[in-house]
């Protein structure tokens, strides 16, 4: 009896397994690829820009100053794979003119072919406490975080439709996974990400379009070392309970997961249960994410959320630990007899 169940759990398993690959997206294949990056001139995104470029894509690199962008398009340049190759530089504020977004990707679509792939990374952050906060910030902030991120992807969406396929990847933050003290500002551009990706997801997966949403944690980059600068003692200690990470690292996690097509992109191992915790009714891209969800959640949720809300702990958190107890000393007494 134990042998048949155990047989037939690990035959649903193998079958779960040989399954996903049939609701899994189809790979997205870099090389030849166009490849748009906005905020392509620093950090995380001149990562992701060098990330494709070293597997064989054409690149659009989008940022204001014209300078950065120039220098990075001669460092993107060392690690070409072959002589065809081209790093395009459009100086452009995402932020400021929709028609004047949707001009330049014309131009740019015009010299390299169809966007692929865009990839949303230009934003910026401003951190304190709430009130002290100029209140024009907060208007800054949702311009260059959230509408920066609505006009590309806006201006490429009916294209990729058409062509029934193309990735569009919005780089949130795990300040957009949960809101966290001197991140009032912040936080709800990022969250504001996640809202569009979910809605447009709907929509355009009947068009082979996958939309990735990545949540990275602290990340070295010059934008990181700015915001340093003037961070609440809270934000920062805070902060450092996850670990700063490479941008190069984040880069090649999120490069990897939008070429899969997998709706959530995160890094680390607490970058892993965030997204967990928080995935709420976000699209699901295998049946082992779900599975894992399903797993998880509950274990995650009742035990770290109060370590987090540091006011309170919570009913739950009482009964699991309790029913954790519970069953040690069953497990103790059963042992001994
Ligand atoms: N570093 C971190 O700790 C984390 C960062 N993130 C997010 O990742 C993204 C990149 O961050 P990071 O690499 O640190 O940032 P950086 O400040 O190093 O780079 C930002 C890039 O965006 C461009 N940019 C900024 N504003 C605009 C605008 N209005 N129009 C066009 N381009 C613009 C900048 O160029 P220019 O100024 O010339 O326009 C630059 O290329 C951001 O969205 C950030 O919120 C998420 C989690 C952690
Ligand atoms: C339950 C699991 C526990 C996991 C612990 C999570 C700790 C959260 C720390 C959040 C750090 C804030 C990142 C913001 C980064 C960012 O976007 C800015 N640096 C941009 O410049």
């Amino acid at each position: 009896m134990l042998l048949l169940a155990a047989a037939f759990i690990v035959a649903f398993v193998l079958l779960l397994y040989m399954v996903s690959p049939l609701i899994s997206p189809k790979s997205l294949k870099l090389p030849g690829a166009h490849v748009v990056v906005t905020g392509g001139s620093s950090g995380i995104g001149k990562c992701i820009a060098i990330e494709c470029y070293k597997q064989g894509a054409f690149i659009t690199l989008i940022a204001r100053d014209e300078n950065k962008l120039l220098q990075t398009k001669k460092e993107i340049e060392k690690y070409s794979v072959n002589d065809k190759q081209v790093v395009l530089c459009i100086s452009v504020d995402v932020s400021k003119d929709y028609e004047q977004v949707e001009n330049v990707l014309k131009q740019a679509q015009e010299k390299l072919g169809p966007v692929d792939m865009l990839v949303n990374c230009a934003g910026t952050s401003v951190t304190g406490k709430f009130e002290d906060i100029e209140v024009n910030s907060f208007e800054r902030l949702m311009a260059v975080n959230y509408l920066g991120s609505v006009y590309p992807s806006r201006a490429v969406i009916a294209t990729m439709k058409e062509r029934r396929m193309g990735r569009i990847v919005f780089v949130s933050s795990q300040a957009g996974q949960l809101g966290l003290f001197g991140y009032t500002a912040y936080s709800p551009t990022k969250f504001a990400l996640r809202g569009l990706a979910e809605a447009l997801q709907m929509e355009v997966k009947p068009y082979n379009v996958y939309v990735t949403v990545a949540y990275p944690p602290d990340t070295d980059t010059p934008g990181f070392a700015e915001e340093s600068k003037t961070k609440p003692l809270e934000t920062k200690l805070i902060s450092e309970t996850s670990s700063v990470c490479q941008a190069e690292q984040v880069a090649r996690v999120i490069v990897k997961d939008a070429i899969q097509g997998n709706f959530n992109s995160s890094v680390g191992s607490d970058g892993y249960m965030l997204s967990i915790l928080t995935s709420g009714m976000s699209p699901v891209t295998s049946i082992t994410e779900g599975l894992q969800q399903d797993a998880f959640v509950e274990l995650y949720g009742n035990n770290m959320r109060p370590l987090f809300d540091f006011s309170w702990i919570s009913l739950k958190t009482i009964l699991s630990l309790v029913l954790v107890g519970a069953c040690i000393t069953l497990g103790a007494y059963l042992g001994h007899k």
